[in-house]
């Protein structure tokens, strides 16, 4: 028997036309004359539709439940919860506001992926939140005070730097983050206005937040940073000084952030049993450094002690090598790993230049030459221990310089002073060891010279990292002498990659794989060597 081309909707039923035609035809006048449009096109289409048709039925659909409305008690039916129209209705609407959320989050994930590129910010991780466009969208996304954005302003800070852009808003979303971004780009802000964000306001609820550095100098200059950005709010914000290890009462400190060096934390927890359960938000700043120190052990140990399960935590650095990065993959939780410009690089703002100094009387009659024709202070310069560092001292006293020293056998209050003499520009030259190269954010200096050669690519990025900051040009010299030479093109694939000119020979040379390169070096005097001490 040939089957009804009409009777396809009822495929699979047993049905005979001819023996209940009157019904049948009732029923389709019925049908018509109820639902016009629904009618016909149902029965046009075919069982199998196309992808964009349920769309396209929807719609139909739609728009006979819009004839409806004119019938009586339509309002009635309309709020009643069990009928199946309104389901019909609600569900439709769920998907079309559903269609509607995804579009906007493609273009929302476009305009993201559009100010990244700008920023030059790489990001991995589920979910990255927004990068932020300015400022202003912390109050409008995030709720944030304004007593905080006025210390910005006041500040100076009138638009997000790049990392500053993609980590505030990760770590306010709560999620865990590891950070590298080049030296001074403003990764302290990027990591302080979170935590006075999420702490809302001053509690007595035990230590809150903790921020651990590897050097006590920079411990005190983010202790600063913290207590000028939470002006205008009650934040209890502390250091962790000598004095406050060595309180018996310790173990009943309550403070809203508390900057640490890692040993001094350990000495606090050992023995006056601090408490670090309530901590909200640790943030490791230097964090290759605080591993390097061969303090992974200390490390690991407060991080554990920091055993509130709805804790952030952040890594920051401007080197950040792999092992870091394995070490922070097994303690964050979904964390997202933020990169500024290209991992483990030099500062674009910094002019850099490689002397070749022959031998170690070399360097001192390049340095005196310097001063005397080009050396715009203030300058920083950077020797390999504290012996060195105090003979370079002694010989520019000599030529009347205004120089200051800081090394580690100089009491706390002399250290102090020696970096605030050259902050306030009382002296104009600063010999240092590698105990100011992390994190020391000393404005405006214009040349770091590296006396003598750094250990690492990591030091040699760090170190020439004091000047060129948050924008400002700077200029870094290195000495080199025949023992330097092999370690010359580490430096030199730094330099090249920030964009500045290295001789080909130097690209030349091998390879070498760096350990620390401290080599005995002459001691620094212009004494003939017999009436040497
Ligand atoms: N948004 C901003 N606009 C202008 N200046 C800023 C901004 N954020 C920070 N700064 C300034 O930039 C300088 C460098 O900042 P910061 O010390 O945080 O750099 P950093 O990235 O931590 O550097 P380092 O790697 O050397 O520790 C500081 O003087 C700081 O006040």
């Amino acid at each position: 028997m040939e089957r009804d081309p009409s009777s396809f909707l009822f495929a699979g039923i047993q049905f005979n036309r001819k023996k209940f035609a009157g019904d049948f035809a009732r029923f389709r006048d019925k049908k018509e004359r109820d639902d016009p449009v629904e009618s016909s096109s149902l029965l046009e289409t075919g069982a199998v539709e196309p992808e964009e048709a349920p769309l396209s039925a929807k719609k139909r659909k739609r728009k006979a439940v819009s004839a409806s409305d004119a019938v009586e008690g339509f309002s009635v039916f309309k709020s009643s919860k069990s009928s199946p129209d309104s389901v019909v209705e609600h569900k439709e609407r769920d998907e079309d506001e559903h269609l509607k959320e995804r579009k906007e989050m493609y273009r929302q994930m476009e305009r993201d992926a559009i100010l990244r590129k700008r920023h030059n910010i790489h990001v991995s991780g589920s979910n990255v939140p927004s990068p932020l466009q300015e400022f202003a969208e912390l109050k409008t996304r995030f709720k944030c005070k304004s007593y905080l954005l006025r210390n910005m302003a006041e500040v100076g800070f009138k638009e997000p730097t790049p990392i500053q852009r993609q980590a505030i808003p990760i770590l306010v979303s709560g999620r865990e983050c590891f950070a590298c971004a080049p030296t001074g780009s403003g990764k302290t802000l990027a990591f302080v206005c979170p935590m006075l964000m999420k702490l809302k306001h001053a509690s007595k609820e035990g230590i809150r937040a903790l921020i651990l550095c590897p050097t006590k100098e920079l411990a005190a200059q983010t202790t600063r940073e913290c207590r000028n950005l939470a002006r205008g709010n009650k934040f209890r914000i502390k250091l962790m000084t000598k004095a406050l290890v060595t309180n018996p009462d310790l173990s009943k400190l309550r403070c809203d952030i508390l900057i640490s060096t890692p040993l001094r934390l350990r000495l606090a927890i050992k023995k006056r049993k601090m408490d670090l359960s309530r901590v909200e938000y640790l943030v490791l700043d230097e964090s290759d450094k605080l591993f390097e120190l061969g303090l992974v052990k200390e490390i690991d140990f407060v991080v554990k002690a920091c055993s509130n399960p709805s804790i952030v935590r952040s890594l920051f650095s401007a080197t950040l090598p792999d092992y870091v990065e394995e070490l922070a993959r097994t303690i964050m939780h979904d964390a997202v790993r933020v990169i500024v410009g290209r991992k483990n690089t030099a500062s674009e703002s910094i002019k850099q230049k490689l002397v070749f100094a022959g031998s170690e009387e070399g360097k001192l009659l390049a340095l005196r030459q310097s001063f005397a024709e080009s050396l715009n202070p203030p300058v920083l310069i950077f020797v390999q221990s504290k012996e060195r560092a105090k003979e370079l001292y002694g010989e520019l006293v000599l030529d009347n310089i205004r120089a200051s020293v800081l090394h580690s056998d100089l009491s706390q209050i002399q250290r102090e002073n020696a970096v605030d003499d050259f902050r306030a520009g009382k002296t104009w030259v600063l010999i240092a060891t590698d105990v100011i190269a992390r994190g020391m954010d000393f404005k405006g200096v214009n040349c770091v010279i590296n006396y003598d050669f750094p250990d690492s690519a990591a030091a040699y990025i760090h170190r020439i990292g004091r000047s060129g900051r948050a924008g400002r040009s700077g200029e870094a010299v290195t000495f080199y002498t025949e023992d330097d030479i092999p370690y010359l093109r580490n430096i030199a694939n730094v330099m090249t990659a920030s964009g500045c000119e290295v001789p080909s020979w130097i690209m030349a040379l091998p390879k070498k794989r760096w350990k620390k390169h401290r080599p005995r070096r002459e001691s620094i005097s212009t004494k003939p060597k017999d009436e040497r001490a």
